[in-house]
């Protein structure tokens, strides 16, 4: 890919996601991630499908669904899936230990409960999103809409300056109903904690933070190098 003034721009993002797909094997189920980088792994995939991978596949995002179903990649029931073998998925950020802030295309919610069934996930990411804390990119918090201001003022207790998320002038609907808060200028060094504060607010329907569910995350870098890193606690017993 070339700017303007013709210099050659690495896509980070595609490099890590062919990498992952390689992982893909026969007869596996397969997590189907959303955002710009997973639609990479979702293209290399039905590529794959299309030289006789056979393999069936969930998705987390409408979005994700249609561009699968229109490669040809078979898209099943949940109640027809027991596990899930590998979820790839991008993420907005990734910290030293690996734990995620996922959600700035809006489908945290599927992609949290996808990446739970999944004996592995495997993140992709471009060198750029690699933080030694996470919190700079806004962290998204997925709310119903009923009595949503009450549930903004237990967001604002925690300082956590939530802003409801907006869309061509209205408000954000996820693929689920619902508005997604997304908590601005935080700094999160302790993503567990905060976790589970999170989720312990009524209205509260889950949180972009993805805390030990990475098994490997794929960092494609600008000089064309990519970086496959398994979190620490499981290298260790593999
Ligand atoms: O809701 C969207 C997802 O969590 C994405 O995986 C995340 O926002 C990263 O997206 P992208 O690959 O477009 O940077």
């Amino acid at each position: 890919m070339s700017n303007r003034d013709g210099v050659v721009e690495m896509n980070t993002k595609k490099l890590a996601a062919e990498r992952a797909v390689e992982a893909i094997e026969d007869g596996m189920t397969v997590g189907l991630g959303t955002g710009s980088t997973a639609y990479y792994a979702i293209e290399k995939l039905g590529e794959r499908v299309k030289e006789g991978l056979n393999i069936r596949a969930v998705a987390t995002s409408k979005r994700s669904e249609e561009q699968a179903r229109g490669l040809g990649i078979s898209i099943v029931p949940f109640a027809e899936v027991g596990q899930i073998d590998i979820t790839i998925d991008g993420a907005d950020e990734v910290d030293r230990s690996l734990q995620l802030i996922k959600g700035g295309g809006g489908a945290l919610l599927r992609e949290k409960i996808v990446a739970a069934r999944s004996d592995k996930m495997f993140v992709i990411v471009g060198e750029d999103k690699l933080v030694d804390t996470l919190g700079a990119f806004p962290l998204p918090v997925e709310i119903i809409p009923f009595a949503h201001e009450w549930t903004l003022d237990a967001l604002k207790a925690l300082q956590l300056n939530p802003e409801l998320r907006m869309e061509n002038g209205e408000l954000y609907i996820t693929d689920n109903g619902n508005y997604i808060a997304d908590c601005r200028s935080i700094s999160i060094p302790d993503p567990a904690s905060l976790h589970a504060q999170l989720n312990a607010i009524p209205g509260v329907v889950e949180n972009g933070l993805f805390v030990d569910m990475a098994h490997t995350v794929i960092v494609g870098r600008e000089d064309g190098s990519i970086d496959t890193i398994i979190r620490s606690s499981l290298a260790d017993s593999e």
